[in-house]
């Protein structure tokens, strides 16, 4: 069997979207406030498909969702000469040319998107080659069915994230995480808005649901050893990304001082990456993204190190790149579930491109032992929302 093309498409959204709110999320952007839309860079309201041919008709389906239209050249002109022609079953030697290859400027970022986007079709393909599920290629059934986190709750007024708390409750989720709105540019005001948040959503579900929270990169290592201590009363399962993810230090310092554990790895790439995560201490729960951190191939790697460290995974996102990883790893306890919604941040566009993810019932999700590969199609129900650049 040999690769005989790939090709690569970036999917825009021009569909509705819901009304960009102010305080949605705190982000990176925050520190500069008053310059611009600080959440500008929590928008991903374009995807990149790619799809694998080999000789004999199998299609694999990878994807990412990191700068689609930088992605799609990298694919084009730098990655897809090297891979065509190679035995997709050669998946490691084909990962090391691709990271090899482009190790100057591809080691982290977007180059690692793009190769991840290629590496996650292989295994795709591999999966349909043989009519086994990807999760059989990888370990096999750890789990009866995935335990998942209702995964939205942005900040919001106080009334109305009540009541999206209390819809996952009633779903029967839980766990759930929620987005703090505000970060050091907002003071002790903005501060006791957070706590606000988290109060009113542990009110409404009560002592036995795991609630997680999250402030996308969008605090300091100072903000966030003052308001920990004031968050520890109602318990959150872990502080997700309080600071920028090249402050390995200051998530060493967190993890130590913090009451509440520390979780991170969206934005990092690689094993070796995460081998400096956890070297550091750093992180309590590890959240890499399959379509950015190397693929299947990179994320396998990185949970069996974790493994070894006895630090979860919990990868970003669900989407079945990153279910069939956390149903065959025992150290993979629960996935992350974005509710399916009107397009918003953009997490939600996988629905509106795939067919297949599964929905969740009672907080519980599950793949199938008899769907081969990576159990996805391209879905042609919202494709007149959809400008696609070929
Ligand atoms: O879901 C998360 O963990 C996030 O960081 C949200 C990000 O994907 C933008 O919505
Ligand atoms: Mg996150």
């Amino acid at each position: 069997m040999k690769i005989k093309s790939i090709r690569s498409r970036v999917y825009r959204w021009t569909g509705p979207t819901a009304a960009p709110r102010s305080n949605l999320s705190a982000s990176a952007m925050d520190a500069l406030s008053g310059l611009g839309d600080s959440m500008s860079s929590f928008r991903f309201h374009e995807w990149l498909i790619c799809e694998v041919e080999t000789d004999d008709g199998i299609v694999g389906i990878g994807n990412c969702a990191l700068a689609p239209r930088i992605a799609k050249p990298i694919i084009d002109a730098y990655l897809a000469p090297l891979v065509i022609g190679c035995d997709p079953f050669d998946v490691e030697a084909i990962w090391q040319k691709m990271y090899r290859s482009t190790i100057a400027w591809g080691r982290k970022g977007i180059g690692m998107a793009a190769i991840s986007a290629i590496d996650i079709a292989l295994w795709d393909i591999m999966g349909k080659a043989v009519g086994k599920p990807v999760f059989k290629l990888l370990g096999g059934r750890t789990k009866e069915a995935i335990p998942v986190y209702a995964s939205k709750l942005y900040s919001q007024p106080l009334d109305s994230l009540a009541a999206e708390a209390k819809r996952y409750l009633d779903e029967g989720f839980t766990m759930m995480k929620l987005r703090f709105g505000w970060g050091p540019r907002d003071g002790a005001a903005g501060m006791r808005k957070n706590i606000d948040l988290i109060r009113t959503v542990r009110e409404v579900v009560g002592d036995d649901v795991d609630i997680m929270i999250e402030c996308y990169m969008g605090w300091t290592v100072d903000y966030a050893e003052r308001i920990l201590p004031r968050l520890e009363e109602f318990r959150p399962r872990w502080l997700e990304e309080p600071v920028l993810p090249d402050d390995i230090a200051g998530y060493s310092f967190l993890r130590r001082k913090s009451p509440i554990p520390i979780s991170g790895g969206e934005h990092e790439f690689t094993l070796f990456g995460f081998k400096q995560l956890l070297d550091a201490e750093a992180v309590s729960v590890i959240q890499y993204d399959t379509n950015r951190v190397g693929g299947i191939t990179a994320a396998q790697k990185i949970n069996m190190l974790a493994e070894a460290y006895q630090v979860p995974v919990i990868p970003h996102a669900g989407q079945m790149h990153n279910y069939h990883l956390t149903m065959a790893n025992l150290n993979c306890p629960i996935s992350e579930f974005f509710p399916v919604n009107e397009v918003e941040v953009g997490n939600e566009l996988f629905y509106y491109l795939f067919e297949g993810d599964p929905l969740p019932e009672r907080g519980f999700i599950n793949l199938s032992d008899d769907v081969p590969g990576l159990g996805i199609t391209l879905s042609d129900k919202h494709l007149a929302s959809f400008e696609v650049i070929e």
